[in-house]
Order: C-alpha cells, then sequence, then structure tokens
C-alpha cells in the first residue's frame, strides 16, 4: 500500500516524526524513512518549497510511479507554489493540520490506490489487457479511477489502434451503478445523416412511410449502461447539436413523438483527431465538445511503450498457438526498433502474418517477419542508429574541432569504453575493436599517468 517515506530534513520535527509513525504504523509500512525504489506510492514530508525540492520531485514521483503525497509542514502554500508542485510531479498535497485529520487524509488516498490496484490485478482484466510500462500502468489506474468513483462523460483520445475501445469496456466494467446494464457501440461514420434521428433516438410507429413499428434509439438502448460513441470526431456538426441536450440533460423524444423521456447512462467517446485543437479552432463544436469531454483520457501510442511489446507478443502468439514456439531475441529487437503506425493492432495483425510464415520448427525469428516488413524495420533501425551520432558530432563541429581531431577522439572513446566494458582485458577488447593488442597497449600507456 504504500513503498516509502521520506522526510526532508528540515522537515524532521518531533511532531512530524509521531505523525510518521502513525502514518507507518496504519499502512503497516516499516518505518523506514528513506526513499526506496518502489514503484508504490509514498509520501514526502518537506518543510520548505525550495528549488532544491523542485529539482529532486519527478525522481521522487517517478520512483512511485507518478503516486506521490506531499506533506509540507506549512499551514498553507500559494496557489503559485501549489501549481509548481504539481507540475513536478506531486499528485496529491496536503499543508499542516490537525494531524488526524491530516493522518485520515493521506490514508484515505493511500486506500483509493489500493483499491484501483487490486481491480487491475483481478485475472479478467491483466489477461485481457496487456502492458506493464509506468505510461500505460497510468492510463489504466486512471480508467479505472473515473469508472469507479465517477459517473462523468469521457473522452478517449489516442492514434488508431492504441486500445481505445479497450479502455472504453474496462469504464464500463469498472463502473458499480447499481443494477447496470450494457455497453452499446455506435461507429459514427456508419450513421447516415437522413436516419441518425432514428438510429440516437428511436422512432414511433408510423413516424415516417417506413416506420411501421416502434423503435429504440441508440441512447434508449444504452439506459443503465454506456453508450460508446466510436470515431466521434466523424459525427456532422448538424448531428453533435441534435445531441446537445441528450447529453447534458438526459431527456429525448423518439422521432415523431412528443413525450420526453429521461434515461441514466454514461457516454463514453474516442477519436484519433485531435478534437482539443479542433474545438479552439471552430472546425468541432466547442459545445458539444465539452460535454462529452468532462474526463480526457489519452491513450499512449505503441512507439512511446516499446517496453511493453514483448508482453503483447506474447498474448498474441498465446492466441494463434496452443503452446508458442520460443521467441528469438533478435525478433524482439527489431520489433522494438519499428514505430508501429498502426499501434497495438499494427502487431496484432504481424504477428499473425509471422504465425504464417512459421514453420513449426525452432525459435520464431526474423525470417518468419514479412520481407517487406523486415525492410520497412530496417530503414528505420539505420536511420535511428546514425541519427544518434549526429548531435555529438554538429556539438564537437561548433568547438571547432577538425575531421582528424575528430576521429582520433572517437577512437580514443571506443578504446575506453570498451575497454571497460571488458573489464581491462585486453585480448577481448582487441578483439571486439578489431585492433592489434599491442597498439590497445600503447594507448594505454599513453593515458595511463
Ligand atoms: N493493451 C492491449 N492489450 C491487448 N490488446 C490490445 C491492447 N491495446 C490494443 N489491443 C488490441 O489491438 C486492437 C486495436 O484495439 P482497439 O480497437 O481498442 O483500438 P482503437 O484505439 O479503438 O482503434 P481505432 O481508433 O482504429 O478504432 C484490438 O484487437 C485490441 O484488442
Amino acid at each position: 500500500m504504500l513503498g516509502w517515506v521520506s522526510i526532508e530534513k528540515d522537515a524532521a520535527t518531533r511532531e512530524c516524526a509521531s505523525w510518521v509513525n502513525a502514518l507507518c504504523q496504519a499502512t503497516h509500512h516499516p518505518p523506514t524513512q528513506a526513499l526506496q525504489h518502489s514503484e508504490q506510492p509514498g509520501v514526502l514530508i518537506a518543510n520548505t518549497i525550495d528549488n532544491e525540492l523542485l529539482e529532486k520531485l519527478p525522481h521522487y514521483a517517478e520512483q512511485a510511479s507518478h503516486r506521490m503525497i506531499l506533506v509540507c509542514c506549512q499551514p498553507q502554500l500559494t496557489l503559485e507554489q501549489q501549481l509548481h508542485l504539481i507540475a513536478a510531479g506531486v499528485s496529491h498535497l496536503f499543508c499542516w493540520q490537525n494531524p488526524n485529520s491530516l493522518l485520515q487524509a493521506v490514508l484515505g488516498q493511500l486506500q483509493r490506490w489500493a483499491q484501483i490496484d487490486r481491480i487491475l490485478s483481478a485475472r479478467a482484466i491483466r489477461e485481457q489487457i496487456i502492458g506493464q510500462s509506468p505510461t500505460w500502468l497510468n492510463v489504466l489506474r486512471n480508467t479505472v479511477e473515473i469508472g469507479r468513483y465517477s459517473h462523468a462523460n469521457v473522452l478517449l483520445l489516442g492514434e488508431p489502434g492504441t486500445g481505445k475501445e479497450l479502455i472504453a469496456r474496462l469504464l464500463h466494467t469498472v463502473d458499480q451503478r447499481e443494477h447496470k446494464q450494457d455497453l452499446v457501440v455506435l461507429d459514427c461514420t456508419t450513421v447516415v445523416p437522413e436516419l441518425a434521428g432514428s438510429e440516437f433516438f428511436g422512432h414511433e410507429k408510423g413516424a415516417f412511410t417506413n416506420a411501421i413499428r416502434t423503435r429504440e434509439g441508440m441512447f434508449e438502448q444504452a439506459a443503465g449502461g454506456t453508450l460508446f460513441l466510436d470515431e466521434v470526431g466523424e459525427l456532422p456538426a448538424f448531428l453533435q447539436a441534435s445531441l446537445l441536450r441528450v447529453i447534458q440533460e438526459k431527456a429525448y423524444k423518439r422521432v415523431g413523438g412528443d413525450r420526453w423521456q429521461t434515461l441514466d447512462f454514461r457516454l463514453v467517446s474516442a477519436t484519433n483527431r485531435d478534437l482539443e485543437t479542433e474545438q479552439r479552432h471552430g472546425t468541432f463544436r466547442q459545445d458539444f465538445f465539452h460535454r462529452i469531454a468532462s474526463n480526457i483520457i489519452r491513450l499512449p501510442p505503441l512507439r512511446m511503450r516499446k517496453d511493453d511489446i514483448p508482453l503483447l507478443l506474447d498474448k498474441f502468439l498465446h492466441e494463434e498457438f496452443t503452446e508458442p514456439p520460443a521467441v528469438d531475441p533478435t525478433l524482439i529487437y527489431a520489433l522494438q526498433a519499428h514505430d508501429f503506425p498502426g499501434n497495438v493492432r499494427e502487431l496484432r495483425q504481424l504477428v499473425r502474418a509471422m504465425c504464417g510464415r512459421y514453420n513449426g520448427y525452432g525459435a520464431l525469428s526474423t525470417n518468419d517477419i514479412p520481407r517487406d516488413y523486415l525492410q520497412k524495420i530496417g530503414a528505420t533501425y539505420f536511420a535511428d542508429y546514425e541519427a544518434s551520432f549526429h548531435q555529438p558530432v554538429l556539438t564537437a563541429l561548433h568547438h571547432g574541432m577538425d575531421l582528424k581531431t575528430l576521429k582520433e577522439y572517437v577512437a580514443d572513446i571506443a578504446r575506453t569504453l570498451t575497454l571497460q566494458e571488458e573489464h581491462g582485458n585486453m585480448a577481448k577488447a582487441a578483439e571486439r575493436l578489431g585492433i592489434t593488442v599491442r597498439s590497445l597497449q600503447q594507448f594505454r600507456a599513453k593515458w595511463t599517468p
């Protein structure tokens, strides 16, 4: 529940020490007062908010997987100080007050985080939604917090294939409404403008020529549950306008009907368009945007969480084989070198294609990547590799280094680094560098005093 408690030295008063003891007792946390590598929530106690603390905070926040409570031993902080602290990574901020109520407030937050982690550790969720990278875990925690503790509408933003529908389903799964009904999905690209009224609100029998019977609309179908408007960015402005009332007041009339009906539903919308910019520029209705975006969850592209690729690969291989083959490590490096513009969906399709090429013997390897794909991966790999040299060379040139000096400088660095990696073993280092042991000895003699 609690990973660490850290007390900045100027805050270590007696009152503070006994408060920390009470916190440790309540959380069954050993009374260590040092920052630890834990990825669990942490509590930091500080007296003054100075630049030194602000510089340290991002590191502390990372240790705590961005779940860091700061207790400031002052009765009050200015708004400016609070904003600086939040920008530096503090997730919850408390000023010094009655020790008991402060303890309750801190414990309340820790309990909420613990509950979110418990929900996420459920097997059904872990097996469906893959990823352990800090960026992805933050998305999941945020989703569970919104899904479980609020009924507000949610807008999911992210590139195609990043898992928006999966997150919409998670929001619905963790929703604890009494008598919760189903999740209803509407792909907004399929809405025919002329039939949209009936599609959204349903119609009464006889409302128009072909209305031979009463029909329920999407909102009615989602009553008591969740309506997921996928690709909401594609909804024309006049249709956005027609949805304002039902989203705001949860009241609607069927086409051809004259009775207002009310219903309860949670609206989750998703798009890969930049609606925040579009609504500012007036190309998407601002009033509609604010109604659908009470909460925004941003899904990271796969290239921002490449650490998750091995886990996703494993999951997709298990979908293809009862007993998946071993995976050659080079295959993982190759996949991690690719940027996956189509994100997780693209990875899934690629795994399918690889499984089709795999002949059933040995480990799955780069041989199983379709050739044109492998060429694409190779091109980015070498471009990235080359590009990593650009900045240091440019810096050296800006310092006036000529080509001869530059070459010598790079060769010296390569010799030093290889010797370090080989723990001073001359023979091994020389072999790796493709030079003689004698020339390496000469280099060492030149530089060793
Ligand atoms: N974290 C994940 N774990 C397992 N599978 C995932 C994950 N993210 C995405 N997928 C899979 O990738 C595919 C695309 O996911 P999804 O349809 O949720 O993306 P999307 O963002 O809604 O895409 P689009 O914008 O194109 O509608 C699906 O097959 C989904 O199951």
